[in-house]
């Protein structure tokens, strides 16, 4: 997942391969809540490992459920059931951002007795709730407002056990403000239903209907028919209990996979094959699979059977649509987006549950795509989206995404613009509410509209390369290449095989086949971990030796240009600006005083325990300074466009955000 403060999403040309989706949100917390209250333990695979499934389980265990992580797998449970046992009281559930644990956990509570106080961030106590908490209070339930009347937080007081229930007459609840609190109450109420019939009726016309329909599939599976009369009453017999059917495998996020289906309609031709998701077909339970059909409408090419799904450029530019968007709710996001893309100008209705989601989606879609160039009118439940004018009419923006992670997917798929302007995304990891890897997913799978962006660092030995590098390439989220590494891996590789450090063509086979791999920080050749032995002295004079040697170079250099991926890439060393990213467009040569380099060489090495003695620590670094100056390939010199930085007297901070500036200076936002 991507913590840095923004991501720079490169302008994208083009998608291909396979994908595979994490599973879906709306099912993975039903799920769990019927396990949960099931007799017996259930395994859950597949399921979601995101910041709302995370609360739920939380939740789930405080409340006295067994939850138990199959071993390293973050996407399988194993749930026992409370079946029948009071929850643990009092209780105090922190439920984050997540409707999906809100609303089902507020009425399971109510209807399962006990103190219980439930609360989540602040745009939490934003969302409404007061419908669900009329319906539960009506039923005869205990449920206090702790803030705003009709929002969270909650408190459930019913420590003397749930008072007496006012079953005879249907529980009404309204259906068009959220699907969320009939979903809530249909969850709850088999609990009820063991003795007697329970009717409810839904009030207003019912929004979100496929919200229902996963939900009343999802309790057929343990054991609870509900019959649907029509989209306004809904039957649970008498002697409801809920059975754990054992196993559930959670499908892939319907929603998540309409970027994907998007990318590839947005996706150049040239792939062919366009893009494969996999964990989710045509035949799929959730609602949002009839985004499918929207995007067909646009001219989307999108094939499917059972468990997969293939996107790709059909109609091009996409044709513009008038649509009412009522059961997709979540996926007609991924419209707005596509809209940009359109022959005319896109109207997406009958969207007013955009305005109480984790934003008020209808405002901030509208003040984002004005950003990107679009004109944009919105209404109380509408958008009406006219594309930029030709690509000149695109411009590079800084979205926000007000802790939408919908925004933040959606954001990227400005960046197929055909101005090929790169899109800053702002907070990326607000991603983490249902698909934590949806960027480096999509990377995997983009192809970028021109080089991806490399930033060379390239310096004399103990100039603070390595540090300063490391550290931007944390800043921006970028990949980082230390170049140095595989010198220094070829050296020891060659003192381990006995390879002379002139026999340039034996070298040269061993640089090229290296079994070299970075992971976590560690450095590993042929499943060793080296990073200690790589960073020794004696290592880097050895690298020193064996650097000038231009077949060992040419070995090391397509190794080297494979490292430059999506997003971006940091590389450190002496030729990252000269030769190996000639075209990069920031090079920065990075220089200090001997006096001051050899004092951080010894201070490092003391740090690590290791006696020097500094005035030869600066012989041997200037040593090493003239050899690599004075080598005929690729000496170590400035790039001619290199800008200098001397950081004799800099902190390492003030290193970083300098070039961060230099860098900024040069993006179009
Ligand atoms: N701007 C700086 N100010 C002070 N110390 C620094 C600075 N940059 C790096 N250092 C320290 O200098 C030492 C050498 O840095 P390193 O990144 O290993 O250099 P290189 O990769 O150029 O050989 C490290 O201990 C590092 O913490
Ligand atoms: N791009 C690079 C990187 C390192 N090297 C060689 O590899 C040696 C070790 O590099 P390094 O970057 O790990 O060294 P330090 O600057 O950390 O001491 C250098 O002295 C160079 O001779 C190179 O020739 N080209």
């Amino acid at each position: 997942m991507f913590t840095t403060e923004f991501l720079d999403v490169p302008a994208l040309r083009a998608v291909q391969g396979r994908v595979r989706l994490p599973g879906s949100k709306s099912i993975s917390n039903r799920v769990l809540l019927l396990a949960a209250l099931s007799e017996g333990a259930t395994r859950v695979r597949g399921l979601l490992d995101s910041d709302d499934t995370r609360v739920m389980l939380q939740a789930l265990a405080q409340m006295g459920c067994g939850v138990r992580r199959a071993d390293g797998r973050a996407d399988e449970v194993l749930i026992e059931g409370l079946g029948g046992r009071a929850p643990a009281s009092p209780t105090r559930l922190f439920l984050g951002n997540a409707g999906t644990a809100m609303r089902p956990l507020t009425a399971a509570l109510a209807l399962l007795g006990g103190e219980h106080e439930l609360s989540g961030v602040a745009r939490m106590h934003e969302r409404p709730i007061g419908d669900l908490v009329a319906a539960l209070r009506r039923l005869g339930c205990r449920i206090e407002e702790l803030g705003q009347p009709g929002f969270p937080p909650l408190r459930i007081a019913e420590a003397a056990g749930v008072p007496p229930l006012a079953l005879d007459a249907p529980v009404r609840v309204r259906g068009d403000v959220s699907s969320q609190f009939l979903t809530a109450l249909l969850l709850a109420l088999p609990l009820a239903a063991r003795e007697r019939e329970v009717t409810v009726q839904v009030e207003g016309e019912l929004i979100s209907r496929p919200y229902i329909h996963i939900t009343l599939a999802l309790l057929e599976r343990f054991g609870v028919a509900v019959q649907r009369q029509g989209w306004e009453r809904f039957v649970i017999p008498e002697g409801s209990r809920y059975q754990s059917p054992g196993e559930v495998l959670v499908e892939a996020d319907a929603s998540s996979a309409s970027y994907f289906i998007a990318a590839g309609a947005l996706s150049a031709p040239e792939g062919g094959e366009g893009l494969v998701i996999e964990g989710l077909g045509l035949d799929a339970v959730q609602g949002d699979i009839r985004f499918v059909e929207a995007a067909r409408l646009m001219g989307a090419d999108v094939q499917g059977g059972s468990g997969w799904l293939r996107a790709r450029r059909g109609a091009w530019p996409l044709k513009a649509v008038d649509l009412d968007c009522n059961h997709i709710p979540d996926a007609a996001m991924t419209l707005a987006m596509m809209a940009l893309y359109a022959d005319g100008p896109s109207t997406l209705r009958n969207i007013a549950s955009w305005r109480v989601k984790e934003t008020d989606r209808i405002a901030a879609m509208t003040a984002e795509l004005r950003k990107l160039g679009a004109a944009v009118e919105e209404g109380a439940d509408f958008i009406r989206i006219t594309p930029p004018a030709l690509a000149g009419g695109w411009r590079a923006a800084s979205i926000c995404t007000y802790d939408d992670h919908r925004m933040a997917m959606c954001a990227s798929l400005a960046a197929f613009n055909p101005a090929a302007l790169p899109v800053r995304v702002q907070d990326p990891k607000c991603v983490a509410k249902t698909f934590p890897d949806y960027f480096e997913t999509l990377f995997a799978a983009a192809r970028p509209a021109r080089a991806v962006p490399v930033i060379c660092i390239d310096g004399p030995t103990a100039s603070g390369k390595g540090t300063l590098a490391a550290a931007l390439a944390a800043r921006l989220g970028w990949h980082y290449l230390d170049s140095g590494a595989l010198y220094r891996a070829t050296a020891l590789a060659a003192r381990q095989a006995g390879v002379a450090l002139d026999d340039e063509a034996a070298l040269a086979r061993l640089a090229a086949a290296l079994p070299l791999r970075f992971e976590a920080g560690r450095v590993w050749l042929d499943g060793r971990d080296v990073s200690e032995a790589l960073r020794s002295e004696q290592t880097g004079m050895d690298a020193s030796a064996l650097a000038p040697l231009p077949a060992v170079r040419a070995a090391l250099l397509n190794l080297q240009r494979g490292m430059a991926r999506l997003p971006g890439l940091v590389a450190d060393g002496r030729d990252m600006g000269t030769v190996v990213f000639a075209d990069a467009p920031l090079k920065v040569f990075l220089t200090a005083s001997a006096e001051t380099r050899a004092e951080r060489r010894y201070k490092q090495l003391a740090a690590k325990g290791i006696s020097a003695n500094i005035a030869r620590l600066r012989d041997d670094l200037q040593a090493r300074d003239a050899r690599d100056a004075s080598r005929a390939a690729a000496p170590l010199k400035a790039a001619q466009d290199a800008l200098a930085l001397d950081n004799s007297c800099l902190s390492i901070e003030q290193s970083v955000q300098q070039v961060l500036d230099w860098w900024q200076d040069r993006q179009p936002f």
